[in-house]
């Protein structure tokens, strides 16, 4: 017999602190928690993809979504329910012995507008703070404010009951391919962030000359042994005469934005890096901008 494959999205929410890099980190590995806390100033919007059995569990990331400071946070709020929309599934993360704050009761609010769209999970964090009747108390209270699909008890840190939503998570997805090869999984994150770093200093460099028809893939990343990092990415664009503009005279414009990028996606991993940029036309990008808004970046409020 062979086996059905699923994939899918899943959206984690809740209060800041709430716990969510720490039950991501447990769930996916590692790698990413040397993302996580840097990942906010990016639009990329993957935190990290978690392989269970024949499921594959694509974590997108919320940032700032209650909290909107500044302007660019307001970009990243509609990004953050773009995302949550997006999702198969949302997981709302409340933390155990804070329980019903404000804070959560207007994430609830927020739910409620939307309520039917896609299923919404309770996980109460941080079980290990509290006593047993507490939660019961709170799990009550929290489901008579919201009809949650299922609900779970949690320790993220300690990892007491992550399994199990984990494999629950799998079992949700829905049936179909998985949206990322197994060996890109561990660096997707960075892959996205690198890209979207490049994709920033197109942007300042170019300002409107930009062609808006425009992306920036990360084709391969290799950690070599000497503690630097090679990187090639691609640059897609639409025409020919994107392809010039981007090259400038004698190669003077790529060769300033591939210094920038490089500096930057160095400092971000802490290590050396190799960038090497390559721009290519490809007419079709536009029905293919499908694809990339499932890959969580969306050029079309970026421009
Ligand atoms: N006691 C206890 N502490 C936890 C648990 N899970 C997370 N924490 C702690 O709670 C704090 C916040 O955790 P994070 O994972 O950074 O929370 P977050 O929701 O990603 O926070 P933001 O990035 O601000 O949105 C950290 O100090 C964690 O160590 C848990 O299950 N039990």
């Amino acid at each position: 017999m062979t086996s059905t494959t699923r994939a899918g999205f899943v959206a984690l929410i809740g209060e800041p602190n709430a716990g969510k890099s720490t039950l991501l980190n447990a769930m996916v590995g590692a790698k990413v928690s040397i993302v996580t806390h840097k990942v906010q100033t990016t639009r990329a919007r993957i935190r990290g993809v978690a392989m269970e059995g024949d499921s594959q569990i694509v974590f997108v990331d919320t940032p700032g979504i209650f909290r909107p400071r500044r302007r660019l946070d307001r970009a990243m709020v509609n990004a953050a329910w773009g995302g949550a929309a997006d999702a198969d599934l949302i997981v709302l993360l409340v933390e155990a012995h804070r329980g019903l704050t404000p804070g959560v009761r207007a994430i609830l609010d927020a739910l409620k507008e939307r309520e039917g769209t896609q299923p919404v999970a309770l996980a109460i964090n941080k079980i290990d703070k509290v006593k047993s009747e507490e939660l019961l108390g709170l799990t009550a209270r929290l489901n008579e404010e919201f009809e949650f699909t299922h609900t779970f008890m949690i320790s993220a840190e300690r990892g007491y009951g992550v399994a199990d939503l984990k494999a629950w998570l799998a079992g949700e997805m829905p049936e179909g391919p998985w949206l990322y090869p197994e060996d890109q999984i561990a660096d997707l994150p960075l892959r996205m962030i690198a890209a979207e770093i490049t994709r920033e200093k197109l942007t300042l460099r170019l300002h409107e000359e930009l062609p808006y028809q425009l992306t920036v893939e990360t084709e391969s990343w290799e950690d070599r042994k000497d503690g630097s990092t090679r990187i090639d990415q691609v640059i897609y664009v639409a025409r020919d005469g994107h392809k010039g503009i981007i090259l400038g005279k004698g190669g003077e414009t790529i060769k300033g934005i591939s210094k920038a990028a490089r500096e930057e996606i160095s400092a971000f991993l802490e290590r050396p890096v190799h960038l090497f940029l390559q721009v290519k036309v490809r007419p079709g990008w536009l029905e293919e901008a499908e694809r990339y808004s499932e890959m969580g970046l969306d050029f079309k409020d970026s421009k």
